[in-house]
């Protein structure tokens, strides 16, 4: 059991906050290298993974989330980096970088989706080379917004809405979703920018801001390797970079018609995420609850990132000035409460091959069993059984 990780980053002062505000000392301070005090409000100490302050670089924040994340989904884990906080706190900084830099190796300010893709390839590049081409690695990318409760394409220009389903063998997927392969960080961040272009100019079109929608990076990750014996073990991983609408209470007060409706549907969703962190948290202290993912497409589309299956970290982003004081202190209690909540990952693989091979496959393990414990099934075993039933049903 993983617990989810929250990294908390507090902004540097904008410009505007500087010559705005009389009060210029920061309203969260850093306490250690874990913990962070809101001095006006009477300094109740909040602790998570790791605290970065208002000089933290982008580099510290891909060490500390990034890297593992992206090393463990290598291994056939899933993985999921949530961006949280009001609009303005700095989601779309830390996940992209400042506004129109999708890549650029050596830009220090490149944010953690770019260093993700780099680090990605490299291990790729790294791990083919060590098995002499015996693990082969494949990397599909999407990139989607959900916006009013509907989910668009962000690799199609039309404004076309995907459906969300569910099934036994793909989980809960986006029915009709782009998926471009990606062989190198030079491809991927040209998803990401145009993906990010796409969401522009929707946004502009239909006369909203970005910051009232969320945005799901996803790249599905394959490795086949070839066993000893002629199978093929596969193991695919789903890797999620969530960039989430602005959490700020939405002004409902004078408020009609499309604003009326987004102020809604935000409120819907990330009151949704909310309250399945909130009965997880239940769940995790003992209590029977029922965890309501279908309540929002956010979370019925993330639910494995969510108590399930996945290595999960939150990353909740908060402004230093006073005048924000009330809402840091509300990302600070959503954080602190997502910090409880146990994930259990495991590694998604299957095997492939012909009958023959997998026929022999499991003489060998019985045998194998038999010599060593005696009785129960042994993973691989398992995998290689499923794998012959599938193979024999596909030529039904
Ligand atoms: N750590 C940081 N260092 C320097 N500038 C930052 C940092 N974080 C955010 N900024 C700047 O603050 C401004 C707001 O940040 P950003 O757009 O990332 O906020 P956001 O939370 O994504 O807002 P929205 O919800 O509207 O999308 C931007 O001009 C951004 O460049």
């Amino acid at each position: 059991m993983d617990n989810i990780q929250v990294f908390l980053r507090i902004r540097p002062f904008s410009d505007d906050e500087r010559a705005r505000e009389r009060d210029q000392s920061c309203a969260v301070r850093r306490v250690s290298e874990t913990s962070v005090q809101l001095p006006g409000q009477k300094s109740e100490t909040f602790t998570f993974d790791h605290v970065g302050d208002t000089d933290c670089p982008q580099e510290a924040v891909f060490e500390s989330v990034g890297r593992r994340v992206v090393s463990r989904c290598l291994e056939g884990y899933n993985g999921t980096i949530f961006a949280y906080g009001q609009t303005g706190s700095g989601k779309t900084y830390t996940m992209q970088g400042p506004a129109g830099l999708f890549g650029g190796q050596d830009d220090p300010h490149r944010g953690l989706i770019p260093r993700c893709f780099e680090y990605l390839f490299d291990l790729i590049a790294e791990k083919e080379m060590e098995s002499n081409g015996k693990v082969q690695y494949l990397c599909k990318a999407s990139y989607m917004e959900i916006y009013n409760e509907n989910i668009y394409d962000l690799l199609d220009s039309t404004t076309r809405v995907c459906p969300l389903r569910e099934d036994i063998k793909k989980g809960v997927f986006v029915d009709g979703i782009t998926e471009e392969t990606v062989a190198d960080p030079l491809e991927a961040y040209d998803v990401f920018r145009r993906g990010a272009n796409n969401r522009h100019v929707s946004a502009t079109a239909m006369n909203r801001e970005s910051s009232r929608s969320h945005s799901v990076l996803m790249l599905v990750i394959q490795s086949l390797t070839s066993v000893d014996t002629g199978l093929t073990e596969i193991r695919e991983s789903r890797f999620n970079l969530v960039d989430l609408a602005g959490s700020e209470r939405q002004k409902m007060a004078n408020t009609t018609g499309i604003r009326l409706k987004e102020a809604a549907n935000i409120n819907k969703s990330l009151s949704a995420l909310g309250k399945v962190i909130n009965a997880l948290v239940e769940v995790g202290a003992g209590k029977n609850r029922h965890v309501h993912y279908r309540d929002s497409k956010l979370t019925f589309l993330l639910r494995d990132s969510l108590g399930g299956n996945s290595i999960t970290c939150i990353i909740a982003n908060t402004s230093p000035a006073v005048s924000n004081e009330i809402e840091t202190l509300s990302t600070l209690r959503f954080a602190q409460r997502a910090k409880l909540i146990k994930n259990k990952a495991v590694v998604n693989h299957d095997m492939q091959g012909d009958v023959s091979q997998l026929q022999a496959e499991i003489r060998r393990l019985k045998l194998e069993l038999q010599q060593t414990r005696g009785d129960g099934l042994s993973n691989e075993l398992v995998y290689a059984t499923d794998a012959l039933k599938k193979s024999n049903e596909g030529k039904q």
